[in-house]
């Protein structure tokens, strides 16, 4: 079965589109253990656009979020990111695909405890770079082969003085908040400039403050840089910084809201429980 969203073609043919899933399935486990958790998901994500999955929980959203992401595989459809099939491609280069050209934000922040802020900031641009120099690459911020990274410093600065971490780049992760970690992880996800930043429940350990400056932040990544992101979450408040929500339920995409409000995302979840 396939969901009514079908990918807008003007905007693909515009090359505005970020990421394009068509038909994707997802089908864990085989014979009678089986389970389906996408049933044919079909959604397009044009380049500067903010988008929350919702959903009640076990309807998928996780799995469509690691599929578009490649960090699962699809049992059938397809995945474009930035103009490329990552369902066709080796693991090798799915994974230099992820780094170069994915940002990712998790709820439980996933920083590296013994490497300080900065350090973790240029983590994915300094695994990215490393590859290019091998490669021959001629981009880079040093041309001394040994710290090149794929990432300008001025765009560097940007960030870290956008998310207020000026003061705590020198700091480790155990000694700084909830809060400062999750903007240190935006940081890093930005740092590559991603097609696509994805982030599963970023605010789901945060109070509502430090969650509220984080979901700012990727509001205004969005506004000011156009990036773009898809973003899983439970909470009306975090869906309602999207541009719009797509609502899953059974594995299927069945409804979507533009310019969602508080209230109006609450109201289409009591219409999907109801
Ligand atoms: N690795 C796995 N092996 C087997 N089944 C899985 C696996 N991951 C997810 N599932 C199943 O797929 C379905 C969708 O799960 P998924 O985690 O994507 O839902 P979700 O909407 O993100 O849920 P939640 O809101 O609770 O996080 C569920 O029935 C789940 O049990």
């Amino acid at each position: 079965m396939s969901s009514p969203i079908a990918p807008p073609t003007a905007e693909h043919v515009r090359g505005d589109l970020a990421a394009i899933a068509t038909n994707v399935v997802k089908t864990y486990g085989t014979g009678d253990g089986a389970v389906t958790a996408l049933r044919g998901v079909s959604a397009a994500f044009a380049r500067g656009q903010f988008t929350a999955i919702m959903g009640p929980s076990g309807s998928g959203k996780s799995t469509f979020l690691h599929c578009l992401a490649g960090l699962d595989t699809v049992t059938s459809g397809t995945v474009v990111i930035g103009g490329v099939d990552i369902t066709a491609l080796s693991r090798t280069r799915l994974t230099r695909l992820r780094r170069e050209r994915m940002g990712f934000v998790f709820q439980s922040f996933n920083l590296l405890p013994m490497l300080t802020a900065e350090e973790n900031i240029r983590l994915t641009a300094r695994l990215a770079g490393r590859r290019a120099r091998r490669a021959g690459g001629a981009w880079g911020r040093r041309g001394d082969g040994v710290d090149q990274e794929w990432v300008d410093q001025e765009w560097f600065d940007t960030i870290v003085d956008a998310l207020g971490l000026r003061g705590r780049l020198r700091h480790r992760p155990a000694e700084m908040s909830g809060g400062q970690q999750q903007r240190v992880a935006v940081a890093r996800a930005l740092l590559t400039r991603p097609d696509v930043l994805f982030a599963d429940e970023p605010t789901g350990n945060l109070d509502s403050r430090s969650g509220a400056e984080v979901l700012g932040f990727l509001r205004s990544a969005v506004d000011s840089y156009r990036q773009t992101v898809v973003m899983v979450t439970h909470d009306p408040v975090a869906a309602a910084h999207a541009d719009r929500v797509l609502f899953l339920a059974d594995g299927t995409i069945v409804d979507e809201l533009a310019a969602p409000t508080i209230d109006a995302v609450h109201a289409r979840m009591r219409r999907m429980e109801g």
